[in-house]
């Protein structure tokens, strides 16, 4: 959508009621309920006829000057009167079939001219009239099943001919969608591109359903027709961010963004359910279908190549979903690798019993031969799209963006952001702590191992495997974990740096940490890397730490309070969800009680002239109105109650109820209760 701003008129007390009580003054008004409609909740207009079904926003009038309103019967005097369907719509299909009043407008210069008919375009968003003196409490079911108006002489065989317009300026002007025209196109555009997303323009069966070796489906989706569609399309960008010609509305006036969560977190939630979904066929690249208890595996190594470097056996990661309880899981298999001792698997124990914020959790080891060798296999928590610390700060992209920069000065975008730097080792701190108080070491400090699963949101990852691979050597936990600090201080000069090789030539990383960065970040970087006389501890680092835990706290909380904002948000969607599924389960409903006509009768009724309302509006030219904001209007008014009223018309335009939303929503809920009672 290339724009979806729409300015919607709200809040509903301030819309402007000039257009309601001009666009009445001709109707013909019965009150339903013995003329009392002071007391009465609803009043139902019978008009002689409505055309354009459903064109609804006009206002319709009450006799809220006359209290006591009989039912009016139509008279030869009408026939002086200008027939209002002229006035509105420009002509009367009951004109010449019994309809009594004036059709001859253009002989009446005055009807032409009259600010009635000038006030009276019909709009989706016009403000709809609220009669002061009536007032509402609950819809008289005898309302609902009052009498339609049949035109008097209606079956006249011998109907008399009406004006003919022989000057379209005559006629009144013709509704017009309120849709701004950007978004009306780009709701049509956006049908024509998802029309070509059908399950036969895409060659996917059997292949991999992603862009996992980087063939840049994304491009495909975005060019359209420039190449075969590799990838199931999500609907990312069905709202883009307002485009800035339709971004500066007035303070009442709200866009379709602000009903929703905002785009970059929709987008990473959606691309995140992707991943999550994403599969591949395991014959094609050779995978098992079942391995112990997961299958659908799925390949996350970014590249072929598989490196022995920091387990000293090659590995591969695949996604993959337990059987057990439906959730996806990351598996990690250490190729070629033969347990000797038994005992070993009980290792991971301890490290199933850790649950932290900075750390992948490990959920089982089990070994397998269903690739074809001994496999050493560790179960983990998946974060889908995570990215590993070293692809983030020195991998392809980021050397991309260092080349631009070289030798640029101090604290350009080259260098990572010292703020960004206490925030990794505040919250590695805090994974080390949670580990050395259980008695274990991390023994895999790496830019590597070390998962990126938001912004600057870190998690050691692969625990437990070096306590596996090395399980014979009964390995010294104290000096573990003292190379886990020295590991830690190595990985913040690498960072701090930005270089791999930072560590060689330490004095030379210190001086370029001295210039770039504060003094408190070099001193702490040098103490971790210190020689432990006699041993550090991590509640030294956290001493060290001091205020700027409290800054990553403040930057936390307030993270957390945007995030409440969006959920806020969905909340109020979620609202109306709701409602459209009572919709749902009530209108349209064949039978129920016995009562082939209940969905029909009743408050039903009701229920279902309000869903045309909202959903079923059409143009001057029969057309659908797909006004988004029109529907979200009228469903937040719904869900609050509010007391405004609108006219529904009936579908065979010859009858009308004006009825508040706070009514509509005691029939909604009264049906539905009929419905939840019957279980
Ligand atoms: N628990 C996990 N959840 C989701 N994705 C993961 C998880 N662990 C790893 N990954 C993904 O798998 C990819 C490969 O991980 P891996 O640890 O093998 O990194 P690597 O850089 O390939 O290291 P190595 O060179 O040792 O293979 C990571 O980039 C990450 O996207």
């Amino acid at each position: 959508m290339a724009s979806s701003a729409i300015p919607i008129l709200s809040p509903p007390g301030t819309a402007s009621t000039n257009s309601t009580t001009t666009t009445t003054t001709t109707t013909t008004t019965t009150t339903i309920n013995g003329g009392d409609d002071t007391s009465t909740s609803m009043s139902a207009i019978t008009t002689n006829t409505f055309s354009n079904r459903n064109s609804i926003g006009a206002a319709a009038k009450t006799n809220a000057s006359n209290p006591s309103a009989k039912p009016v019967s139509l008279t030869n005097s009408n026939k002086a009167r200008t027939c209002r369907n002229v006035v509105i719509h420009g002509f009367c299909k009951y004109e010449g079939k019994g309809c009594e009043f004036n059709h001859d407008v253009g002989k009446s210069s005055a009807s032409v001219s009259s600010p009635e008919i000038s006030k009276a375009k019909l709009h989706v968003n016009s403000p709809v009239f609220k009669p002061s003196s009536l007032s509402s409490s609950s819809v008289k079911a005898d309302a609902v099943n009052a009498p339609e108006f049949v035109p008097k002489g209606s079956q006249d065989a011998n109907p008399q001919p009406g004006p003919v317009y022989s000057d379209p300026r005559q006629l009144p002007h013709p509704y017009v969608p309120t849709m701004p025209n950007n978004l009306l196109n780009s709701m049509n555009n956006l049908t024509g591109n998802y029309s070509q997303f059908g399950i036969n323009d895409m060659p996917m069966p059997g292949s991999m359903q992603g862009s996992y070796y980087g063939e840049a489906p994304v491009n495909n989706y975005y060019y359209q027709g420039s190449g075969s569609m590799l990838q199931q399309p999500l609907q990312y960008h069905l709202y883009n961010t307002p485009l800035p010609h339709v971004s500066n509305l007035l303070p009442h006036q709200k866009t379709i963004h602000g009903f929703f969560i905002s785009d970059n977190l929709r987008e990473e939630l959606h691309r995140k359910n992707e991943a999550t979904l994403q599969t591949v066929s395991a014959q094609e690249y050779g995978l098992p279908e079942e391995l112990h208890e997961y299958h659908s595996l799925y390949p996350l190594d970014a590249t072929q190549e598989k490196s022995t470097e920091v387990f000293g056996y090659q590995s591969s990661v695949y996604k993959s979903m337990c059987s057990v309880d439906g959730r996806t899981y990351c598996l990690r298999r250490i190729e070629s690798f033969r347990l000797s001792n038994e005992l070993a698997m009980q290792t991971i124990e301890g490290w199933r019993r850790i649950r932290h914020a900075n750390i992948v959790s490990v959920r089982e080891a089990f070994t397998s031969k269903a690739f074809g060798d001994h496999s050493l296999i560790f179960v983990y928590d998946y974060h889908p799209c995570s990215r590993t610390l070293y692809d983030i700060h020195f991998g392809p992209q980021a050397q991309l963006a260092s080349q631009v920069v070289v030798g640029a000065p101090k604290n350009t975008d080259y260098n990572i952001h010292e703020r960004v730097l206490w925030s990794y080792l505040i919250q590695l701190t805090s994974a080390l702590k949670k580990m050395h108080s259980a008695g274990l070491a991390a023994r895999l400090v790496d830019p590597t191992k070390i998962l990126v699963t938001g912004k600057n949101r870190i998690r050691l990852n692969c625990c437990g495997i070096m306590d596996m691979l090395t399980f014979d050597s009964a390995p010294n936990m104290t000096l573990l974990q003292q190379d886990d600090i020295l590991n830690l201080g190595q990985l913040m000069l690498t960072l701090a740096c930005k270089s791999l090789t930072a560590s060689h030539n330490i004095s030379k990383s210190v001086d370029y940490i001295s210039q770039h960065y504060s003094q408190d970040l070099k001193n702490i970087i040098l103490f971790l890397m210190s020689q432990p006389g006699p041993m550090k501890t991590v509640d030294q680092i956290i001493a060290m730490l001091g205020s700027r835990v409290l800054q990553e706290v403040n930057d936390v909380q307030n993270a957390n309070d945007v995030l409440e904002g969006d959920l806020g948000r969905e909340l109020e969607n979620g609202r109306l969800a709701r409602l459209l599924m009572k919709f749902g389960f009530i209108n349209e409903r064949p039978e129920f009680d016995m009562d082939p006509a209940w969905s029909e009768t009743g408050d039903r009724y009701i229920i279902k002239l309000f869903r045309d309302y909202v959903f079923h509006q059409v143009d001057e030219a029969g057309l659908p109105v797909l006004d988004v904001a029109h529907v979200l209007t009228c469903l937040n008014k719904l869900d609050a109650g509010v007391d405004e009223k609108i006219m529904l018309m009936s579908r065979d335009e010859l009858s009308c109820l004006i009825v508040s939303y706070r009514e509509i929503k005691t029939c909604i809920e009264s049906a539905f209760r009929d419905l939840s009672k019957s279980k």
